[in-house]
Formats: C-alpha cells, sequence, structure tokens
C-alpha cells in the first residue's frame, strides 16, 4: 500500500482496475509482487483494446487504425482518447490512457515486450475480424471461424499470462512451453461467457454463436428465443455446451502445473466460476430471455474453495456431475454430452 501513496499514477491504475471488475481486480491484487503491477497493466490494456473494439459510434477505418497501432501506443507517453462514445462504459480509462501508459513505461522491459506482443497480434485478430466478410452483424460462420475469434480475443490473453508467470520467475518457464494448453484457458472462459450472453448481444444485434451448429435447430439465429421451438433451442444450447466441455482436460492440465499460490488462485477462479456457470446454463431456456449469473452465494464459495487442486478437481467434478444429471435422453446430443462428461473424468 505505501507504494500506492508514493506513486499516485500506481494509484490511479488500481482505481481504474476496480472500476473495470470488481471481484477479478480483488483477485489480482493478491498476486505477489512482481507480477501484480504487470497484471494490472496488462488488464488496462487489454480493457483499452476492448473499449476501442466495442465502441460502434467510431468510424471503421479509424477503429481498425487504432486497433493495428495499439502496440504502439501503449509507447506513447501522453497519449488519451477522446471520441468514445458517451455510452461507452469504460471511456473514461481511455480518457485518462496517459496515466496506464506511464506505469506501463515503468515495468521490466521483459513484462513490456510481453504485453506489446500480445497487444499487437490482439489488436491486428480484432482488426481483421472488424473488417472481414462478417462486418454486418459480427456472425461466425464455422466452427473454425468460432475458434479463431475466441483465440484472438481470449486464447491470446491465455499465451501473455503464460509469459509473464515465466518472466516473472514465478512460474517454471514451461507453463509458456504449450500454447494449446494457454489457449485453452481462455477460450473456455470466452465459449462459456458468449453461451451465458446469448440473448444480451442478440439484443445488441451481435451474434458469437457459430452458424455450423446454430444453423442444424434454426432458421435465423432469433428464432432460438420462440416458444414454438423449445426443443430445438434446447439442443442447440447442448450442442454449444459440448463444444466447451471438451476443453475441461486442458484447463484442468494446465492449473495443475501452476506452482505459485496466488498465480494458482488467479487462475483457478475463473475457471471454476466458468464451469459453475456452463453446468448452470445447460438445458436452462432461460438463456434465450436473459442473462443468467450464478448466486453472489456460490460464486464466493467458489472462490473460497479454488485453492488447491484436489479441490479445483472436486468442483469440476460437482458440476460435470449436475451436467449429466441434466443430459436428457430426448436430446439429440444426449449420447455426446454423456460420452464427454464421462472422458472428461477418465483423464484427471
Ligand atoms: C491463463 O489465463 C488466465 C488466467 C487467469 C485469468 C484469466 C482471465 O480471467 C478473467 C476473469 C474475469 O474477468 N471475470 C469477470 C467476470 C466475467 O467477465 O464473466 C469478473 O470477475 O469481473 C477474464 O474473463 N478475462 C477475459 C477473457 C476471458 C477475454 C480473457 C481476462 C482478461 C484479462 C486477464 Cl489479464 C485475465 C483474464 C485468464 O485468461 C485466459
Amino acid at each position: 500500500q505505501k507504494a500506492l501513496e508514493a506513486d499516485p499514477s500506481k494509484k490511479l491504475c488500481y482505481y481504474y482496475l476496480n472500476k473495470t471488475s470488481r471481484s477479478f481486480a480483488a483477485v489480482i491484487q493478491e498476486l505477489d509482487d512482481d507480477l501484480r503491477d504487470a497484471i494490472c497493466l496488462f488488464y488496462l490494456v487489454l480493457r483499452g483494446l476492448d473499449t476501442i473494439e466495442d465502441d460502434m459510434s467510431l468510424d471503421l477505418e479509424q477503429k481498425v487504425k487504432l486497433l493495428r497501432s495499439f502496440d504502439t501506443i501503449i509507447y506513447q507517453k501522453g497519449w488519451t482518447f477522446n471520441d468514445n462514445g458517451p455510452n461507452e462504459k469504460d471511456r473514461d480509462l481511455l480518457v485518462h490512457f496517459d496515466v496506464v501508459i506511464d506505469e506501463f513505461l515503468r515495468l521490466k522491459p521483459g513484462f513490456q515486450k510481453v504485453i506489446a506482443e500480445i497487444t499487437r497480434l490482439m489488436g491486428n485478430g480484432m482488426a481483421d475480424y472488424a473488417t472481414g466478410e462478417h462486418r454486418e452483424n459480427t456472425s461466425v460462420a464455422t466452427i473454425k471461424d468460432f475458434d479463431l475469434y475466441c483465440h484472438y480475443v481470449a486464447g491470446l490473453v491465455g499465451y501473455g499470462l503464460s509469459d509473464l508467470f515465466a518472466a516473472s520467475g514465478l512460474e517454471d518457464p514451461s507453463i509458456a512451453d504449450d500454447k494449446t494448453l494457454s489457449n485453452c484457458m481462455g477460450m473456455f472462459l470466452q465459449k462459456t461467457n458468449i453461451i451465458r450472453d446469448y440473448r444480451e448481444d442478440l439484443d445488441d444485434g451481435r451474434q458469437f454463436w457459430p452458424k455450423e451448429i446454430w444453423g442444424n435447430y434454426a432458421e435465423n439465429f432469433g428464432d432460438l428465443i420462440r416458444s414454438d421451438h423449445l426443443e430445438k433451442s434446447r439442443a442447440c444450447l447442448s450442442a454449444m455446451v459440448l463444444n466447451v466441455l471438451e476443453l475441461v482436460p486442458d484447463v484442468l492440465t494446465y492449473l495443475s502445473k501452476i506452482q505459485n499460490q496466488s498465480v494458482f488462485n488467479f487462475c483457478a477462479i475463473p475457471q471454476v466460476m466458468a464451469i459453475s456457470t456452463l453446468a448452470l446454463v445447460f438445458n436452462n431456456l432461460d438463456v434465450y430471455q436473459r442473462n443468467v449469473k450464478i448466486r453472489k452465494g456460490e460464486a464466493v464459495k467458489l472462490i473460497l474453495a479454488s485453492t488447491d487442486m484436489d479441490n479445483v478437481i472436486a468442483i469440476f467434478r460437482e458440476y460435470i456431475q449436475v451436467i449429466s444429471q441434466k443430459n436428457e435422453t430426448t436430446d439429440p446430443n444426449f449420447l455426446k454430452i454423456s460420452m464427454a462428461v464421462g472422458k472428461d473424468f477418465l483423464g484427471a
């Protein structure tokens, strides 16, 4: 805390961290010294990128230019951005982004390089996506497109965090060797959120579910909410959950490699929240009507329990059991789901 008093711009960075995501911000602040500032700033740089990508009021050319140059912008002392639309929820962060840049430039060069490289890859990935053929309603056609989009916005974060863990010396450098595992850490969170956020995204005119999946159950993406369509909507939801369940073994393998306690908590908590959310959305048609979220009490219980690998495996086992119990023989995906939940636990 004394470090925060001495350095007002660092204090502001933690103010923005807490403003953009209170619950997760607390977990970041528990990280051991060398990593805490690096991951706080990585989070804020990513949030800055996200705020630009999300802002529909920016014209495409300006947005693409910003996305493709964000990895150099973070080195430009004094840079700020005031053209975000008024309703952009994190516009305040970009208005004061010079403070983030000042603190970024105080990081060890090793940390700066990791953050800049992921920013470069993600900014260009987002720009490619924004100018791609799906520009109109940001629709995702194939499962391959779905995986590529989730890699850009979330898998790359896993890459960057593994590199920061290695650079900090708190984790064995081998944590960054298997990029598939790092990628899966992001995919699992992002794909679960995309299922949970179906209705919110539909109402915002955005669709991230791959047509290769939902096209088997509906003519139009919005048909899934119709009450005369329930059996097909339920089957579509199962197919989406099935696609995410495949990632469970790799997520558990990644977590089992972590040595440092604060790093383990930081990595495990979002993953157990995600498996809990996945069990909640499975076979739950409310997903098509509103944004379903796990109860606060459930979340607190999960946070307290996610401190070691045995507990995390027990939590995954519990929620995979819930999915198995909710699985219905009338569901065309019944067998595939029961195979997936069976396989998920042959491994660990
Ligand atoms: C090894 O990889 C990780 C290890 C630990 C945490 C995360 C991952 O967890 C949060 C967790 C988080 O931010 N939770 C929110 C709740 C929510 O968004 O549903 C919160 O608790 O407020 C999250 O969701 N994302 C956003 C992406 C998924 C796009 C990467 C995220 C954004 C920036 C950073 Cl530095 C980290 C993460 C990891 O990223 C893969």
